[in-house]
């Protein structure tokens, strides 16, 4: 249903991405891995029609170039990294301006029943209803995040993309935001694709990886197919798998009797 078909982009006229080919299927859930810099979040902003490309990048066989932007995010919606905010809103005010595309005559209509009830059902699922009346310049990262996810989810498309997701969020609303989005994915011909850096996350949570590096897609497959040891070496330049053990060995010390004795002394 969404096919990216030889896609090269980047900016001021060169290229930083390089003849992707990906092909998505309804209720997937993709991960994109690589190193800093490798091009994943160029490679989103061209899913979204946010950047120009060449080649074509197909939903339902209809190349998105060719659409509206009111049809692109009625279909497909974005959830960036978190930037600067420039401007102030209640919380309510930005999860509604998720229903932007699906109000009837433009923004100054004022939103029908259905959008209003959708709006407080996206922010009882992230957990912000009780801080409706907040101004987002007055939140916490991780509370911002959630509130983008929000308006993410008003939006009601079918491709969900997420560029570091996690990114402010502690252990916690990381598990439930990726749980979430896992059962998401799975309903209704939904698709989550996320630009992850957490391989942990990205193990636990997403059918599919997509490994890139230096602007090129090098793997694509199933977690169990892409994700080893060789591959992590070539691509992160760095033991993956014996730090990710390293990290095991020291949970299960925590996890014995060998964490009650205290692992760092004070120095006071
Ligand atoms: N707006 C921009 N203008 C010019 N160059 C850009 C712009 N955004 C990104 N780039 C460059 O494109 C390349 C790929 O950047 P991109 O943000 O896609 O990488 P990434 O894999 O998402 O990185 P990270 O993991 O650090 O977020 C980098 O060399 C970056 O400097």
């Amino acid at each position: 249903m969404f096919s990216i078909q030889n896609v090269s982009a980047g900016y001021n006229g060169v290229d930083v991405i390089h003849d992707i080919n990906i092909d998505v299927r309804e209720n997937e859930n993709i991960c994109i891995l690589g190193p800093n810099g490798c091009g994943k979040s160029t490679l989103l902003k061209a899913m979204t029609g946010l950047i120009g490309y060449k080649g074509q990048i197909l939903l339902d066989g209809v190349d998105i170039a060719t659409m509206k932007r009111k049809e692109i995010a009625k279909n497909i919606a974005m959830m960036s990294q978190i930037s600067s905010i420039y401007f102030s809103y209640s919380v309510y005010e930005t999860v509604m301006l998720g229903r932007y595309n699906h109000m009837k005559k433009g923004f100054f209509k004022e939103p029908s029943q259905y959008d209003k009830e959708f709006v407080m059902h996206c922010m009882d699922i992230v957990g912000v209803s009780d801080i409706g009346e907040k101004q987002i310049t007055e939140l916490s990262g991780g509370q911002l995040q959630r509130v983008f996810l929000a308006r993410t989810l008003a939006q009601d498309p079918r491709i969900i993309l997420l560029d570091e997701p996690t990114n402010h969020l502690d252990l916690k609303h990381q598990t439930e935001l990726m749980q979430y989005l896992q059962a998401w994915s799975k309903q209704d011909g939904h698709t989550v694709i996320g630009v992850m850096h957490d391989i942990n996350l990205a193990l636990q949570l997403s059918d599919r990886a997509v490994f890139m590096s230096d602007g090129k897609l090098i793997s694509d497959g199933s977690m169990a197919q892409t994700v080893n040891g060789d591959l992590m070496q070539r691509v992160y330049g760095m033991d993956v798998v014996g730090y990710m053990q390293d990290s095991y060995q020291m949970w299960t010390e925590i996890a014995s009797d060998k964490a009650k004795k205290p692992r760092i002394h004070r120095v006071v």
